[in-house]
């Protein structure tokens, strides 16, 4: 099976082209093998680039763990560098069919490749989250739970995919001593607030306009950048009063911009997309 490894701002995944060549039989299983770093080619997960009756073309993801997820920001900006590098569709602007509808694209291209895309990921869902208690006087996003623990606020966005957003001290952002993201994210990942399971995201506001933030994945752990993530937690910020409509995130692996669009309600992510290497994975 030939693959392609890329990568948005470190958060990386094989891609299968699946437009020219048949899909995997066991997609959730091949995702396990080949993120493994040691035994595998090593990854976040696995995304299958297929033909699409509604748009340039159909991405499916799947964490490491093997589950499937219905989006991935970092993921989609790279689907559509393949698709327009590779000859799929060389158009500037991509239509990509995803577990959450038809997203628009446009791709900044230079020398011929697709360096910077910027993605419409959609309207935000809110109510989608089941939570047990509300804040008195916050909407039904807003909660406090306690998990390992430790009692959190968090603000739940979906983003098709499920998200929850917490306001964290330093400490949530110090590696040396003790990875509280690591210690912690599981534990809300595993919440019995969320049947679906969640991905969790530690945020630090720097202003209204610019937030660092660290992210704990559903079914692959603690990655270097999550574009969904990082779209709830812009709208997560309005919701809270605490940042504004556009916003820098800085991610461990670098920084995306963000916008959630008054006009249309949709959030834009705009980032690069990289490819890494090509090779083929051995199939009984
Ligand atoms: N890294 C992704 C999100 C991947 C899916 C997520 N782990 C889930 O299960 O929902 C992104 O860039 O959005």
């Amino acid at each position: 099976m030939r693959f392609t490894k890329m990568h948005g701002l470190g958060n990386d995944y094989v891609y299968v082209d699946c437009v020219r060549t048949r899909p995997p039989a066991n997609p959730a299983q091949l995702s396990q093998a080949v993120s493994d770093r040691h035994f595998g080619i090593g990854a976040d997960g696995l995304i299958l680039i297929c033909p699409s009756e509604r748009a340039d073309a159909r991405m499916r993801m799947f964490n490491a763990d093997g589950s499937e997820s219905e989006m991935c920001g970092n993921g989609i900006r790279c689907v559509a560098k393949f698709v327009h590098d590779h000859g799929i569709a060389t158009k500037s602007r991509l239509t990509i069919e995803t577990g959450r509808g038809v997203l628009g694209l446009d791709l900044e291209v230079r020398d011929g490749k697709a360096v910077r895309v910027r993605v419409n990921m959609g309207e935000p869902i809110l109510e989608s989250a089941k939570i047990p208690t509300t804040l008195p006087g916050d909407p039904p996003v807003n909660a406090k739970l306690v998990a390992g623990g430790t009692t959190f606020e968090v603000t739940c966005v979906s983003m098709g995919n499920p998200h929850a957003v917490v306001y964290a001290g330093d400490e949530f952002f110090r590696t040396d001593t003790r990875d509280l993201v690591a210690e912690l994210g599981p534990k809300l990942e595993y919440h019995e607030a969320f049947p679906r399971r969640i991905n969790a995201h530690f945020v630090r506001v720097h202003s209204p306009s610019e937030v660092t933030m660290r992210t704990w994945e559903r079914g692959s752990g603690i990655t270097l950048a999550c574009g969904t993530g990082a779209c709830s937690v812009c709208v997560a910020g309005v919701l809270t009063g605490r940042t504004g409509r556009k916003l820098l995130a800085h991610l461990p692996g670098g920084d995306l911009e963000l916008e959630w669009a008054e006009a249309d309600n949709c959030v834009y992510m705009t980032g690069p997309a990289t490819e890494v290497f090509t090779g083929e994975w051995p199939t009984a």
